[in-house]
């Protein structure tokens, strides 16, 4: 496989300093997790998204995806966008608004175009950044399930032919309006994977919502002329859920606990197998994790744990945002890095 079209990401401060991708990267997108609300193109070309996510001893940080070819930039109505011949980046923002569905599912499906006319129609990826996810809508609807009923009848347009739809989190901001960014590719085929331990999103039981979410558990990225261990697992959004249902209500230790054995069976070698997929990892192995946390006063409890369940190379940014449900205390994502991923 050539080493140029190798995707890999990696955290940096965010210090105001752009990203300095190493000798023969170049920066497909960045994702600033700090204080402002913006999508742009940057002045080095590339798209940034910014997302309000920090506050006072919690993270904040940029997250930078970077390629081996010089990427094509670009903006379209609401999106801005990156691709370099195999990898394509798109991150779109959308106002605060009364009601979301609609405009949801418009930039949703525009994203969806711009990823068949582009040439890159597996979608591996997805983040979803919702303002007030738990808080009401202007007709009293929670803006998750507005946020999800759009995204859904965007989904309904889109396919891949390879089944169900990525890896995904959907996640509160510390501010208002919903923005995405999506990673797509052109010739390497995403397989999705689901949990052992959890009903697929996609059938969860009307009493979560009218529409169910639109993601996989997990979706490991096989790459252009590569073998499949060269791609890494994405790891979805993952939180105390058994079955449906949310677990021990209430208690952080416990969640916690549950969220990373969710995890460690999702990545374990028995689980892919069930996809038909090969290989099998451990929470160490994992990187770019990102932990979500609803209460402040939870982090030292969710830190202990992770760091107690994480590898030493473990890159752990934790945040203090709402999860999708009011019942969920703590949520967290990562990556295992295929052979391809090297620093
Ligand atoms: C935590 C869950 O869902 C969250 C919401 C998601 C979405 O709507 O895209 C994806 C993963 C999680 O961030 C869950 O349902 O298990």
């Amino acid at each position: 496989m050539s080493q140029h079209a190798a995707l890999q990401a990696h955290f940096t401060p965010l210090d105001g300093t752009a990203p300095q991708p190493a000798p023969g990267r170049h920066v497909l997108g960045t994702v600033a997790f700090g204080e402002r609300t913006a999508l742009s193109l940057t002045g080095q070309g590339y798209p940034e998204l910014a997302i309000p996510m920090a506050s006072p001893g919690f993270d904040s940080f940029r997250e930078v995806w970077t390629t081996g070819a010089e990427p094509v930039t670009g903006t379209r109505g609401g999106l801005a966008f990156a691709h370099d011949g195999e990898y394509l980046f798109i991150s779109g923002a959308i106002e605060p608004l009364p009601v979301y569905g609609p405009t949801v599912r418009e930039v949703y499906e525009e994203a969806f175009a711009l990823v068949g006319e582009l040439g890159y129609p597996h979608i591996f990826r997805m983040w979803n950044f919702v303002g007030g996810i738990i808080s009401p809508n202007a007709e009293g609807m929670e803006i998750y399930q507005d946020f999800v009923a759009g995204r859904a009848e965007a989904f309904a347009s889109y396919g891949d032919g390879t089944g169900h739809m990525p890896a995904a989190t959907g996640i509160g901001t510390r501010g208002e309006g919903i923005s995405f960014t999506l990673l797509a590719c052109r010739e390497g085929s995403p397989r999705h994977v689901e949990n052992q331990r959890q009903t697929p999103a996609y059938h969860y039981p009307e009493q979560y919502g009218p529409k169910p979410p639109s993601f996989a558990r997990a979706t490991r990225l096989h790459p252009a002329g590569g073998e499949q261990g060269d791609g890494a697992l994405f790891v979805s959004g993952t939180a105390s859920i058994l079955g449906h249902e949310t677990v021990h209500r209430g208690d952080i230790a416990a969640q916690t606990d549950v969220v990373l054995e969710n995890i460690a069976e999702l990545i374990s070698g028995p689980n892919l197998a069930a996809a038909g997929l090969d290989g099998g990892h451990e929470l160490k192995d994992l990187r770019l994790v990102k932990v979500y946390v609803r209460h402040e006063a939870d982090l030292p409890v969710v830190r202990e744990r992770c760091q107690a369940a994480f590898g030493p190379d473990t890159e752990v940014m934790y945040m203090n945002v709402a999860v999708c449900r009011d019942d969920l205390l703590v949520e967290i994502e990562g990556l295992v890095p295929g052979r391809e991923w090297t620093r």
